[in-house]
């Protein structure tokens, strides 16, 4: 199994938390979770490889820095995650690898067992196969796992979970979709940020966690919070 960790250039990314972090808190925390990812993926059994695509020189030394390949997207004539992430599984299938897992780096509470469970059902069954995590509301695809990789149309998006889902159909693959807790949560939104400090025990001594502890990000958290009570009030 190898696995593709697209991560968009950490000054751009993480738009949407633009109303609650400042453009270096957004990188902060990106970087952060991709640390967070990284750790987990890189440390199990079952993971020959991780290939992180950026642009960005912060991730190529984090690829160094946990043993990762690290694939130059500015080398790969595409742009957008569909582009880049197809790109990548094609040269990871002109290598004779064709069992390939795509994995988000915005995902905090990733976790070794659930990384274990989605690869065991995975492999539950000979032949082609598509195995997804969805995010918490069921419309994203925060990992996937195919096989073979190289049949498949990267459809990420509005909606890309069923977009995934049909596509398995066409290429007469078998689908498998896992809900999981830890790799469903992703972090897009204020709220999902709000959602960690105010459950830190979540991620206990994880990057992400412990960034969100020593920036000033939690204090400024709370005050949102407290005006929004008083609004209410
Ligand atoms: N290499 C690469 N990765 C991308 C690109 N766009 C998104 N990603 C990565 O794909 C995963 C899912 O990203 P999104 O949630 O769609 O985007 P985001 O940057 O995290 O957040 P927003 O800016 O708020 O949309 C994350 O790991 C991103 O870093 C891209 O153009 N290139
Ligand atoms: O299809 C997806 O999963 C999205 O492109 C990325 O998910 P997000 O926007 O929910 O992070």
């Amino acid at each position: 199994m190898w696995t593709i960790l697209p991560a968009k250039n950490l000054c751009r990314a993480k738009q949407r938390l633009a109303g609650l972090l400042t453009p270096e808190e957004r990188g902060g925390l990106f970087h952060a979770m991709l640390k967070d990812v990284l750790t987990v993926l890189c440390a199990h059994p079952a993971i020959e490889g991780v290939v992180v695509v950026s642009d960005d020189p912060a991730a190529r030394r984090l690829a160094e820095q946990y043993r990762a390949e690290f694939l130059d997207e500015s080398g790969l004539s595409a742009t957008g995650l569909n582009a880049v992430v197809q790109a990548a599984a094609h040269r990871l299938a002109e290598r004779g690898i064709d069992e390939v897992m795509v994995i988000h780096g915005d995902l905090p509470l990733i976790n070794h067992a659930e990384i274990t469970h989605l690869i065991d059902t995975h492999r539950s069954a000979p032949g082609p196969a598509l195995t997804l995590a969805p995010d918490r509301q069921r419309e994203g695809t925060n990992c996937l796992i195919c096989t073979p990789a190289s049949a498949i149309e990267f459809s990420y998006g509005a909606s890309s979970l069923v977009k995934h889902a049909r596509q398995a159909k066409k290429i007469g693959a078998a689908v498998h979709i896992v809900r999981l807790s830890g790799i469903g949560f992703d972090v897009d939104w204020p709220d999902d940020v709000l959602a960690l400090i105010d459950q830190p025990e979540l991620g206990a001594g994880r990057h992400t966690v412990l960034y969100l502890k020593d920036s000033d990000i939690a204090a400024r958290a709370k005050t949102i919070t407290c005006r929004s009570e008083s609004i209410v009030a």
